[in-house]
């Protein structure tokens, strides 16, 4: 193990029955962040251990409740430089990872990440979610369907569910009070096929400061006509 990986940050690996072996990559990965952080401004956060603590450890938080190891089609909305996508991927993969992108420049980031790490079955669009949810070939396609602060609960759950397929899972991290978005996104959820099945403290190491993880099931399909316009969607949400 590379001393570059903190005692922390293994701890959490382990919590979630990870190889310590996986940390290697991870250290490359924040090595390229930084370095491409530099010159296109890929995220806020620039402290080395807040890297692996607050981008990488959080984004692999999702395994503390969707422990499905094999085969499991993922896609990852509003990704951004990969969170959490991309080290969901490093740490499953087997998995086929869908990352949606509406930014070129951290499009560009991620594919060269996908290079420099070798790997495979990795799909990356840089396009707009609402308007990709609307393509025959992406709607009900994934067992898995995340996004990370991107927008308001309800405007995610409206972009999320006709990505995914029924009986499966939309996994949304989240942190702080949210009360009133919450009320919110469970009147969205009802209208797009929903059901909220758990809200989970999120226990790792580094990361006791309210996180939490919104597990949802698509209990029946989306009705066709969600997505709507993103102005709509995260000015008038759904309720
Ligand atoms: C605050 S960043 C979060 C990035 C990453 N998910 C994270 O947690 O660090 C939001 C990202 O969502 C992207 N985004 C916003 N609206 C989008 C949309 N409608 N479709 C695709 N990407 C979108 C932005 O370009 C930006 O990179």
């Amino acid at each position: 193990m590379s001393e570059e990986v903190s005692p922390v940050f293994q701890a959490g690996l382990a919590q979630l029955g990870l190889s310590p072996q996986v940390g290697e990559a991870f250290v490359r990965y924040r090595q390229e962040l930084l370095e491409w952080n530099a010159r296109f401004n890929l995220t806020a956060i620039k402290d080395p251990e807040e890297v692996m603590l607050k981008h990488f450890l959080d984004s692999l938080s999702l395994l503390q409740v969707y422990a499905r190891p094999q085969n499991v089609r993922l896609l990852d909305i509003g990704t951004g430089p990969g969170f959490p996508g991309l080290p969901l991927k490093i740490a499953r993969p087997d998995w086929h990872v869908t990352l949606i992108e509406a930014t070129g420049k951290k499009t560009l980031f991620l594919q060269h990440m996908v290079d420099v790490l070798q790997l495979k079955n990795v799909e990356i669009i840089h396009g707009r979610a609402e308007e990709i949810a609307h393509k025959s070939a992406y709607r009900g396609a994934y067992d898995l369907v995340t996004a990370r602060a991107v927008t308001a609960l309800a405007g995610l759950l409206e972009c999320s569910a006709p990505f995914c397929k029924v009986g499966g899972t939309i996994l949304l991290p989240k942190k702080g009070d949210m009360t009133d978005e919450f009320t919110q996104g469970k009147r969205a959820a009802s209208q797009l096929g929903l059901r909220l099945k758990a809200d989970t403290p999120v226990t790792l190491p580094g990361l006791n400061d309210g996180r939490r993880l919104l597990h949802w099931e698509q209990q029946k399909p989306c009705p066709p006509q969600y997505p709507r316009a993103w102005a709509v969607l995260t000015k008038n949400p759904l309720g």
